[in-house]
């Protein structure tokens, strides 16, 4: 029967599903895999479930040329972890979960949008500290959502689907900054550079891949460029800023605020951000859902059974 790994336990319906069709083996532990882990993995599994943090880099297939392992069919959509040149010289396939993950993860970035725009965090220390003496109509004023400009990095499934809660849902205008011109069923206007999509949008929203390609993309320059009042949101992955520039940025006063769900070293957080009050810092609950993790989790298990039928995986990356 063909052996499957799964890097961390799944939705209990969701190893049900691996479990017929596969002689299945969930590690129980939630840490990333040791590279001893990984290179077992490899060596003694048909396929592996592997998620974000399991680094299956170029050194890992180096060291496993010749892997009993066919195939990564990954949970999650980001696959910046897996070094897909060297898993495929090493003949070993790998798939991902799109789709699954896009409404859940629009509706984390707006929860930070909302929240770093209406100072909510703060609001809430303030309860929680029993510091709150009522009602007063100059207290802890934030920015208004409704007819400002969101700017998107990243307009594909996840940047459209909060461009359009943006435009639909808050009465927001929506700028771009993309390689080519996107088709879109809202107005949305077109920055052909990421400066000057900084400097003009009241919220900038991170939403594109990990990656070599990313890697702080969002830097000082790009913070500099930012107007004053304007927050900067990451749903996308954490070393996509420049975690130094931004803490510099927020407590100079060069932006006003950000909502953060992932961080350059996660799962270390600054003590610096951890300090500041213009800052919201959630745990990369991006698509932290129950129905959407079994719908992850079932996506990589149809990955799994098409490979083994000898089909191509409906995700391969
Ligand atoms: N916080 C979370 O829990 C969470 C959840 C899901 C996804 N994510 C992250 O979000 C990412 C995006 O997911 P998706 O499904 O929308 O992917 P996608 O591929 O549909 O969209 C990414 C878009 O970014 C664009 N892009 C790439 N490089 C760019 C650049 N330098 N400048 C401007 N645009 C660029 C691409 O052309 C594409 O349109 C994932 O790769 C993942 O890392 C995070
Ligand atoms: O890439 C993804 O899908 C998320 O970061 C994990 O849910």
């Amino acid at each position: 029967m063909t052996k499957v790994y799964m890097s961390r336990p799944l939705p209990e319906r969701v190893q049900a599903a691996a479990a017929e069709l596969f002689d299945l083996t969930v590690r129980p532990q939630t840490s990333p895999l040791s590279v001893e882990e990984m290179r077992t993995a490899l060596r003694e599994y048909d396929g592996v479930v592997p998620t974000l943090g399991d680094m299956f880099s170029a050194e890992i297939f180096a060291a496993e040329p010749s892997p009993r392992c066919q195939v990564l069919a990954n949970f999650g959509v980001g696959y910046n972890h897996i070094d897909v040149d060297a898993a495929s010289a090493a003949g070993v396939v790998v798939s991902n979960t799109p789709g699954a993950v896009t409404d859940a993860t629009a509706d984390t970035a707006m929860t930070l949008m909302l929240m770093s725009a209406r100072r909510a965090g703060e609001g809430e220390r303030l309860v929680r500290a029993g510091a709150w003496e009522g009602w007063h109509p100059t207290q802890l004023l934030g920015m208004h959502l409704g007819g400002k400009t969101v700017g998107i990095v990243g307009m594909g499934r996840i940047g459209q689907a909060i461009a359009r809660r943006c435009h639909f849902g808050f009465g927001m205008n929506v700028a771009y900054h993309s390689r080519s011109p996107k088709t879109l069923d809202f107005p949305a206007q077109r920055k052909d550079s990421l400066q000057s999509l900084a400097a003009s949008v009241d919220v900038l929203v991170i939403a594109v891949p990990g990656g070599d390609a990313t890697h702080h993309l969002i830097n000082a320059q790009v913070l500099s460029a930012m107007q004053a009042h304007a927050h900067l949101i990451n749903i996308a992955r954490g070393n996509v800023v420049e975690e130094a520039a931004l803490i510099e940025a927020l407590s100079t006063g060069q932006i006003g605020g950000a909502g953060l769900d992932v961080y350059e070293f996660e799962p270390t957080v600054p003590d610096a951000l951890k300090a500041m009050e213009n800052v919201v810092l959630l745990p990369h609950i991006g698509t932290a859902a129950l129905e959407v993790r079994e719908d992850m989790g079932m996506m990589s298990v149809a990955n799994l059974k098409a490979f083994f039928a000898g089909e191509s995986p409906p995700n391969k990356v």
